[in-house]
């Protein structure tokens, strides 16, 4: 059964030089005689299949032993292009594995499969422009050509979001900068006491020095309300490149603390504006242009809330892990999808990308990273947090993915 499954796996790849039919053959052949070298012989006979812009490097059969494991999959593309109700895909995982590439490639292969989509990069250091090769950097939809469905690709300036959330937060008297004076106010009230709890909420604080993830938080949130709105309805797909992973966890738990700290700062600023009444006519103004701060942080908050539901609900979100076969990254993404679990966060799907292909052997540096390679796919099988995750490897291609036909060619390897 192993065997004829490693022989299909060889053949499947072969096929794209030769016909259905010759595989067949093949395949009949190889369970007769059960002979590795025979197939080896004839995978090497074809050591490169010509692709437009890139070579991918075959499997031979002995090599696929090593490495193929009884979880070893396809990534399930029919499952995730089926249906036109709109489903969001995370990417996410250590710096520089290749979430935007496979993002990106993610973001192609939908719209070639007739779904309007669009990619956003929330990670602060964006690099989708450079994988579509296309400036995207102005912050607004930009549509990204050669594809056959609408595509728009979008890179968030968190770091504005995070100015427009300060402004707001500062007019309405929750602590940092601008909270110096409503506590002045406060005081001079006899109302320091609650002043002094509006300071613990520590909102001041995650504005002064915003912890990782907080850009993140805001920007996704603002992405949501206008992907919500009724312009953007067309579009099925929407895939998110996230920012590595310490950010991403973070940006996770975000939605909950803020909920909760905005929650109790607006109880407390209700309280305080009855207690505060016989001074509105004095205040008038003040008060108004607190209000309007107050409705914006209420606003954030529920927009917050919803991106949090919207995180864990397995029928619209999926959240995909990105690593590579080394033993960092493999213990980095099973403490990620710990953390993803934790938050009730979907996740199915792991992709390990950049294996070297069998055709490595051939240069004895690459045979030995290959092999540790191995070794470490291995261990995801062991790996409490991984092993029920499907997993799917993507061969390290020998030029740098750049543009939509490279996107393209990346996507159909990785998303089967
Ligand atoms: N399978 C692959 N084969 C060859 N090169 C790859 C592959 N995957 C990604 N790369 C290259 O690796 C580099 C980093 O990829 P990418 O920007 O997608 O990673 P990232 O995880 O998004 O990085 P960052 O965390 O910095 O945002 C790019 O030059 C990309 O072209």
């Amino acid at each position: 059964m192993g065997s004829r499954r490693l022989a299909s796996f060889s053949l499947a790849s072969i096929s794209g030089v030769s016909s259905r039919k010759t595989s067949m053959a093949m395949l009949a052949l190889f369970s007769k005689s059960q002979n590795y070298t025979f197939l080896c012989r004839i995978a090497r006979s074809f050591e490169f299949v010509s692709a437009p812009l890139y070579r991918i490097p075959l499997k031979s059969p002995f090599q696929v032993r090593s490495i193929s494991t009884p979880r070893e999959t396809v990534a399930g593309f029919d499952e995730m292009v089926a249906g036109t109700q709109r489903k969001h895909y995370m990417l996410g995982g250590k710096g520089g594995v290749g979430k935007t590439s496979c993002a990106a490639s993610l973001a192609v292969k939908f719209a070639n499969h007739g779904h309007p989509t669009i990619v956003i990069s929330t990670d602060p250091a964006h690099s989708l422009s450079d994988s579509f090769a296309q400036d995207l950097s102005g912050g607004t939809l930009v549509p990204v050509e050669g594809v056959d469905s609408p595509l728009f690709a979008l890179e968030i300036n968190p770091e504005k979001a995070r100015e427009e959330f300060r402004t707001a937060s500062q007019g309405s008297g929750g602590g940092g900068g601008g909270g110096d004076g409503m506590k002045d106010l406060m005081d001079s009230m006899g109302l320091g006491m609650l002043a002094d709890r509006l300071g613990e909420l520590k909102l001041g604080e995650l504005l002064d020095t915003p912890p990782p993830g907080l850009d993140e938080a805001i920007a996704i949130s603002k992405v949501m309300q206008f992907v919500e709105s009724q312009q953007y309805n067309m579009f099925t797909r929407i895939v998110f490149d996230t920012a590595p992973t310490g950010h991403t966890l973070r940006l996770l738990s975000l939605p909950d603390f803020l909920d909760a700290s905005i929650g109790k700062m607006m109880k407390l600023k209700k309280k305080l504006a009855s207690t505060t009444s016989a001074f509105k006519s004095v205040f008038g103004k003040e008060k108004k242009q607190q209000d309007v701060a107050s409705d914006k942080l209420e606003q954030l908050r529920e927009r917050m809330a919803k991106v949090r539901d919207l995180f864990r609900d397995p029928d619209s979100t999926e959240f995909v892990i990105v690593t590579i076969p080394t033993v960092m990254a493999i213990s980095e993404s099973s403490r990620l999808h710990a953390s993803l679990r934790k938050e009730c966060i979907p996740v199915q799907r792991l992709i390990v990308n950049q294996v070297l292909p069998p055709s490595a052997s051939d240069c004895k540096f690459c045979a030995m990273k290959r092999k540790d390679q191995m070794r470490v796919l291995e261990t995801i099988m062991s790996d409490p947090q991984l092993a029920n995750l499907r997993l799917v490897q993507a061969p390290l291609v020998d030029v740098e993915i750049r543009g939509v036909p490279a996107l393209k060619f990346m996507g159909d390897m990785i998303w089967k």
